[in-house]
């Protein structure tokens, strides 16, 4: 056992062997509690418990025992679908030979299969409204599996990937397969005559044997892989009838032929909370499906919340399936937040703050998430969410605010305390007329600030509370009264939200007490309630409400910008940030100099207009495969917050170009993300594969791999990103890097099902027998690193020849350890070897932290907290930019040079 290694990397703590060690030494204790858990029957659970148990408790566990035996039931057909996709991705990736397919990873031996063809026929299919996927597919089963040899495993196993057919509603036909003139590939049937035609009954055990009997016998005499067989599965004359669809859904308008969206919110704390969060997320999404709405919904334990924008003409219906959902129905408080005001689809499309220059709707997709909280809230308890003071109506917050306007005009003292309990970002940009804002950064920071504003505060204080849609004063109020003990808590009903619309609804012409733009979380990020602009331009200084997000991504904050400043910065918050924009890190007056071809710069050879050099470089350079781009709307659509870190079109070239020139192709790349610069060094290492191939070094024996071939290793530590990045390069493995193939199912893989959530620590693919990639899942890619720098072995990692290139994307904090271990060990990184570093002129900032000059950001220009703590997370960060770059420029080890590209990228040359 690699007991060392386990010791030395955090990785191997979490690997297979250490789980399997952890588990043999549970104590017996909890070994046996959790096959109570599991689901017992009364008898032991009695026995095992010495008082008796009460009526209500024996209930409560027979209950459990059952929820225990259904999780079991599903877990057995959900792993027994998982083998079937691996089978079946297996067979796809690997060679043709029968059933002796491996995977590197897992050393799973692909056993002996008969492939099953099912098809669904016309009527069954439009009964129980099956999907794409459902209507048709393959299905392996082993030879040795009860499917082959009773009628109820063969249906038990359709039913795993059929999951819509129900029992007893269908009857099942065998034919076998059609083939294709070659004789080696089965062909679908276009018709339900052509499905029939010869085919047999299966109705009982003997059927199913004699069917898997013929399957054999026709092998016998085909060339196919495997036996085959199809089975065709048809409505049952004798089933009931189908129970009508749901009430909601009946007589419902198509969602696609909507002119407008209407934007909603809602939560809801059910009493007894959400029992299973992950079932009832996927219920949600099931249901919600026909309406076509988009959104983003968190579930959790303690209940719902949801930001959604749904097609106007089915909104009845959904606001109907919304009620008839118990933990939503009464306890959606305030109901549904509508917006009155629906958008056009056309408006829709662009009502969000533009991406990348690109226009954007508030929502793109429906995305429904599993979340430990609704709203994070950092307390230590939990509270009581049902008793959290007064849900004040909008009209009557209304009359309140004008009440204690008047009072605070006449100085009286006894005006309520308003409290906005948004974060600072929100309330700089519009707030209730007399409110005091918490100037949080973030809701968990409100505890201490209310503690202290509140410390003098009789209990009996009139305290009014509110915020965007009313959920996190909830959570306020169950705090003010059952912490604080305040007796005279109110909030405001659905928030700014149902204010606004109340009042335009109800009380039209009154004067809004809230003034400026709501805050809000979808792609608008802001609505404009009234004109007054409340804070400052970040660029001029003017007054205003706007909210956008800069647009160069590697900057990306959350700015206040005016009109005029958002045309001429496009979009951008600073000057710096606009020309690497517009430019990269090239000065702009070169786009501006006279043209040598037609005025408006439109390259002749082309046909095409560049606005600006990165784009005509790129324009001029070999073209990027088509599937690098998919890769990054994924990452946009998966991981949108972190979605500029990925490495783009131009570094990626350039890291293509790099690897391709090394001498063996063998990569090291800290920081995976999700996969993009992954995929380019694999292409670079492809390359060199290719050109030794050509020398008449053969691959892919393995022992070529491990022992000097093409080889791109890559470390990450976030999971979600590991599992698109895993997703990325088995799309590479099985259809290349380029190709439509390639690019439907890059896409594909932005249906979240289509993500696979890896289990293993180590994913292994090989490109083109050229070169092999292994992404490694680690706690910390520094403590693996140094580890392999000593060890030849780290886990399920081999490394038996050095590196050519170390490509340094991990934590910014930390280069000069990641540098060193490379120049420190000739083992991980040989001489004459690269390391490349991103980065390393953070944002144009390192130029002011060389002269310690940080003028442009200083505290006392911003006055909003986030803002400065922005700056200073940034200047830090230049500083430790500044202190690398410095070092590794009198570090003699090295020779080193910085490309202004993007943002820095430092190549070094081991000496
Ligand atoms: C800038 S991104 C990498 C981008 C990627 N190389 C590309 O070009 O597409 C940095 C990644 O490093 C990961 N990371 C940061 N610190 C890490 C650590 N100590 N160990 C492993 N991964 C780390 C982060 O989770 C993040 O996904």
């Amino acid at each position: 056992m690699t007991t060392v290694w386990i010791c030395r990397s955090n990785f191997c703590r979490k690997s297979s062997a250490f789980r399997l060690l952890y588990n043999s030494q549970r104590p017996l204790s909890t070994l046996r509690s959790s096959k109570i858990d599991g689901g017992n029957s009364l008898s032991e659970i009695a026995i095992s418990s010495s008082p008796p148990l009460s009526n209500q408790d024996i209930v409560r566990r027979r209950l459990e025992a059952q929820r225990g035996k259904r999780l079991a039931r599903q877990q057995s057909i959900e792993q027994r679908v998982q083998r079937n996709l691996y089978i079946k991705r297996l067979l796809h990736s690997g060679s043709s030979s029968n059933h002796k397919n491996t995977d590197q990873t897992t050393e799973f031996q692909v056993p002996p299969l008969y492939a099953v063809k099912v098809w669904v026929d016309d009527a069954l299919r439009s009964e129980l409204r099956l999907s794409g996927r459902e209507k048709r597919g393959r299905v392996f089963i082993e030879t040795s599996h009860n499917a082959t040899q009773t009628l109820k495993g063969l249906k038990q196993e359709l039913h795993g990937f059929f999951r819509a057919l129900k029992k007893d509603t269908f009857l099942l036909r065998a034919t076998l397969p059609r083939l294709s003139d070659d004789g080696t590939t089965i062909l679908s049937p276009e018709t339900t005559d052509q499905a029939m035609e010869g085919s047999w009954e299966i109705s009982t055990d003997n059927d199913v044997v004699k069917t898997f009997r013929m399957a054999d016998d026709f092998f016998q005499n085909a060339t196919l892989q495997r036996p085959a067989i199809q089975i065709n599965v048809l409505k049952n004359p004798n089933s009931p009838p189908p129970s009508p669809p749901p009430a909601f859904l009946q007589d419902m308008a198509n969602p696609n032929d909507s002119a407008t969206m209407t934007m909603l919110s809602f939560y809801a704390f059910p009493p007894s909370g959400i029992d299973d969060p992950e079932t009832f997320a996927t219920d949600l999404k099931r249901k919600w499906k026909p309406f076509q709405a988009l959104g983003r919904v968190y579930v959790a334990k303690e209940g719902v919340n949801a930001q959604m924008s749904v097609p106007t003409n089915v909104l009845p219906n959904f606001i109907e399936c919304c009620r008839s959902i118990p933990q939503l129905g009464q306890y959606m408080e305030n109901d549904i937040n509508i917006d009155p005001q629906p958008i056009s689809q056309e408006e829709f499309a662009v009502a969000g703050v533009p991406i990348n220059g690109q226009p954007a709707p508030p929502f793109r997709n429906l995305h429904i998430r599993v979340r430990t909280q609704v709203v994070a809230d950092g307390l230590n308890k939990p509270l009581d969410w049902q008793s959290a003071g007064y849900d004040m109506p909008p009209l009557e917050w209304h009359e309140k605010l004008k009440e204690a306007r008047e009072k605070r005009e006449r100085d009286q003292s006894d005006a309520p305390i308003l409290l906005d309990c948004r974060n600072t970002y929100e309330t700089n940009v519009g707030i209730f007329e007399g409110a005091e804002p918490l100037g949080t950064d973030n809701f968990r920071e409100s505890w201490d600030v209310l503690k202290e504003r509140l410390a003098d505060t009789p209990k009996d204080a009139p305290i009014m509370t509110y915020c965007t849609g009313g959920i996190r004063c909830v959570k306020v109020g169950a705090y003010l009264t059952q912490e604080l003990g305040f007796t005279n808590v109110s909030r405001l009903a659905g928030g700014i939200i149902a204010y606004d619309r109340t009042l335009n609804e109800k009380a039209q012409g009154e004067e809004s007490m809230f003034k400026g733009t709501n805050f809000v979380f979808d792609g608008r990020l802001g609505r404009q309630i009234t004109d007054d602009a409340l804070a400052n331009c970040v660029t001029c200084g003017a007054e205003t409400s706007l909210v956008s997000n800069c647009r160069n991504d590697n900057c990306h904050q959350r700015i206040v910008q005016c009109e005029a400043c958002r045309t001429s910065y496009q979009g951008t918050c600073s000057v710096a940030c606009k020309n690497r924009v517009v430019n990269g890190a090239m000065t702009p007056l070169r786009v501006r100099t006279p043209s040598i071809f037609t005025p408006d710069d439109e390259d002749p050879s082309t046909g095409k207009k560049f606005d600006n050099l990165d784009d005509y470089s790129m324009g001029h350079s070999s073209p990027v495969p088509s599937v690098y781009r998919e890769f990054e709307r994924n990452t946009k659509s998966y991981l949108a917050s972190g979605s500029h870190m990925v490495s783009g079109a131009s570094q990626g070239r350039l890291l293509t170009q790099l690897a391709s020139m090394t001498r063996n192709g063998r990569i090291l790349e800290l920081g995976t993300f999700t996969g993009y610069a992954t995929a380019c060094l694999l292409e670079g290492a492809r390359n060199v594969g290719n050109v030794l191939h050509r020398e008449g070094i053969s691959f892919p024996s393995t022992e070529a791999f491990d022992n000097g071939g093409p080889y791109v290793l890559s470390m990450e530590r976030d999971s979600r990103a590991f599992n698109l990045a895993a997703a990325h390069l088995r799309v590479i493995e099985r259809y290349g890097f380029d190709g439509e193939d390639a690019v439907e199912a890059a896409c594909k893989l932005r249906d979240e099902d289509e993500v696979e959530d890896v289990k293993a620590d180590v994913v292994s693919v090989d490109v083109d027998n050229a070169a092999r990639c292994q992404l490694m899942r680690v706690t910390d890619a520094l403590a693996t690193v140094e580890a392999l720098a000593s060890e030849a072995i780290i886990g399920e990692i081999l490394l038996a020849a050095p590196f050519d290139l170390v490509f340094v994307d991990a934590d910014k904090t930390r280069l000069l350890e990641y540098v060193e271990a490379c120049l420190s060990s000739d083992r991980l990184l040989k001489r004459g070897g690269l390391i490349v570093v991103d980065n390393v002129l953070w944002k144009g900032l390192v130029l002011e932290a060389s002269s310690r000059d940080f003028k442009s950001v200083t505290d006392s220009d911003v006055t909003d907290n986030v803002e400065a703590r922005k700056n200073r997370r940034a200047r830090k960060l230049a500083t430790t930019m500044h202190l690398f770059n410095s070092a590794i420029a009198k570090d003699d080890r090295v020779e080193a040079l910085i490309l202004p590209m993007r943002d820095g990228l430092s190549i070094m040359r081991k000496k």
